[in-house]
């Protein structure tokens, strides 16, 4: 499926511990790249099975290893709704895990909310020069939820968006998830990933990861094989965390 060195599947009996696994392997991840001297970029994403994962980044994170206030936060995507809206998918981080832990808020990167007064697009195109800015390097670990029809971040089947490869980041006033309007990072932007960890919990998703890890799947039908497939930049390693009823159809 992938040019991905190397593509892995990880199955967990259910969603209480498919989160404990994916924040284990987070914060893992952070711990080795600042063992190795440097200040790790870390990509969030919004979803249900993202609000236990934040929990349990929360819950680990004071044992672990990590100087949280050198880690970089980002999200792939966010709703352009206003920034204390509950349905903004930094409130879910930062009272998860990011407002516990001390992390340093100049490197915790918010896209632009609707009460900027920004422009969706504009918002969109301020989000994706703060990325070239900031973002130095890649990822060191991309957390994508998956929707049942496939999308990644807010990167729907179909969508003109899939074919953006000349910004970092776009506008979608048309999602089909609720709210309509959205930032989110493009694949050239998701690619530069050392790892994504594709993190998916339950029977609605079991079609969606069939068709985003069968040989013949296409971009257009499951984004997900948008960020992995062969290509310039593609990441080094995709996981699959998947819980059990989400994995039914492999
Ligand atoms: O802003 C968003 O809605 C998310 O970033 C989106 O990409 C989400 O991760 C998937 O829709 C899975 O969400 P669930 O886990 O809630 O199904």
């Amino acid at each position: 499926m992938s040019a991905a060195d190397q593509v892995e599947v990880e199955v967990h009996p259910d969603a209480a511990t498919l989160a404990t696994s994916v924040a284990g392997e987070v914060v893992r991840r952070i711990e080795d790249a600042q063992a190795r001297g440097e200040v790790p970029q870390v990509g969030l994403t919004g979803g249900s099975i993202a609000v236990r994962i934040h929990a349990e980044i929360g819950r680990i994170g004071p044992e672990s290893e990590v100087d949280w206030s050198q880690v970089v936060f980002w999200w792939g995507d966010e709703r352009y709704v206003d920034r204390d809206s509950d349905d903004r998918n930094a409130r879910s981080a930062r009272s998860g895990f990011l407002d516990a832990l001390g992390v340093d808020p100049a490197r915790v990167h918010e896209a632009p909310a609707l009460d900027s007064g920004l422009s969706l697009d504009d918002a969109a195109a301020a989000y994706g020069q703060e990325v070239r800015e900031h973002g130095a390097g890649a990822f060191e670990v991309l957390m994508l939820g998956v929707g049942p029809d496939g999308h990644v971040a807010s990167l729907f089947p179909g969508h003109p968006a899939l074919a953006v490869d000349d910004a970092v980041a776009v506008g979608v006033p048309d999602s089909p998830k609720p709210p309509p309007g959205r930032i989110t990072l493009t694949f050239p932007a998701l690619r530069r990933s050392r790892a994504v960890f594709f993190v998916v919990s339950g029977e609605e998703k079991a079609e969606a990861v069939a068709r985003a890890l069968a040989p013949d799947g296409t971009v257009e039908e499951t984004p997900a094989r948008g960020v992995v497939d062969p290509g310039a930049d593609s990441p080094t390693q995709a996981i699959w965390f998947l819980d059990r009823p989400a994995a039914s159809l492999l």
